[in-house]
């Protein structure tokens, strides 16, 4: 399988208006294509704010990212149908049910109507929403939620997609079927890069993470790598390790 570059993050720096520093500083990172890529780091430590501007949400104040598909540098219009991102935030309408808000937000994308109907049946069944395909959200559990968000995220197939905290506050049986089903679509071909604070769940699902402090790469790498070279037994004894013990109050 290729594994050339799919991201290339240049220096990047972001101050937010009227901060009085840098959320970001000077970030240079590669993620390669079928990476499953963990972006972790503290609170407030830029994650949120990476991965909002590498899925095109807001710019940077500097720098630059590319983005390849299998060898071929794409261009801004090609990056909307195959990038993807999954927000921390919920976001779907609580008052329609799954089926219709998958209707709605799939529209935005050139597929036809059979396509997407078709799409939206598989991505329901394979994600234990097919039962509740025509409930309002609204009345759905945290897991469910975040299953549905997850859905719209991949409604178009994207080639790169990006996920902040896709499995906070659901329940193991949730955090179990959504970590299960990003593995099968990464097998597939799909790039991922996700953040989480859970690093018992990154260190199985990542093959490669950069840890993030106050808005500037600590280290970056393989995992398996990391932590021999860091004489880590595991992820959470390496965040603990390079990012210190404060709060981050
Ligand atoms: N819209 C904004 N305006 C000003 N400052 C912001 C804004 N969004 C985030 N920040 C600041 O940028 C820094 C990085 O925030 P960010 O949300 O990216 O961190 P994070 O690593 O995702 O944190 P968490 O783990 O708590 O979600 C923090 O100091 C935060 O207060």
């Amino acid at each position: 399988m290729y594994k050339g570059p799919s991201i290339q993050i240049e220096n990047i720096t972001k101050r937010y208006k009227s901060a009085e520093e840098d959320s970001l500083s000077l970030v240079s990172l590669q993620i390669n294509e079928s990476d499953v890529y963990g972006l972790l780091g503290p609170n407030g430590a830029g994650k949120t704010t990476l991965i909002s501007i590498l899925c095109g949400i807001i710019p940077p104040s500097q720098g630059s990212i590319q983005y390849y598909i299998a060898g071929k540098k794409i261009n801004e219009q090609e990056r909307r149908s195959l990038l993807g991102f999954v927000p921390q935030e919920y976001a779907f309408y609580q008052e329609l049910t799954p089926r219709q808000n998958l209707d709605y937000f799939g529209a935005m994308y050139n597929l036809s109507k059979t396509e997407l109907s078709e799409r939206i049946d598989k991505l329901l069944d394979e994600l234990g929403l097919a039962k509740v395909a025509d409930k309002e959200v609204f009345t759905f559990s945290g897991g469910m939620k975040r299953r549905v968000n997850l859905a719209i995220g991949l409604i178009h197939r994207p080639s790169i997609l990006f996920l902040d905290e896709p499995t906070v506050g659901v329940d193991v049986q949730s955090k179990n079927a959504i970590i299960k089903y990003l593995e099968e679509i990464n097998r597939a071909g799909t790039t991922i890069v996700y953040t989480s604070h859970h690093m018992s769940e990154a260190e199985e699902f990542c093959n490669r993470i950069a840890l993030i402090d106050h808005g500037k790469v600590v280290v970056e790498g393989g995992l398996s790598e990391l932590l021999i070279e860091n004489g880590a037994a595991n992820l959470q004894s390496l965040f603990i390790k390079l990012t210190g013990e404060e709060y981050r109050d």
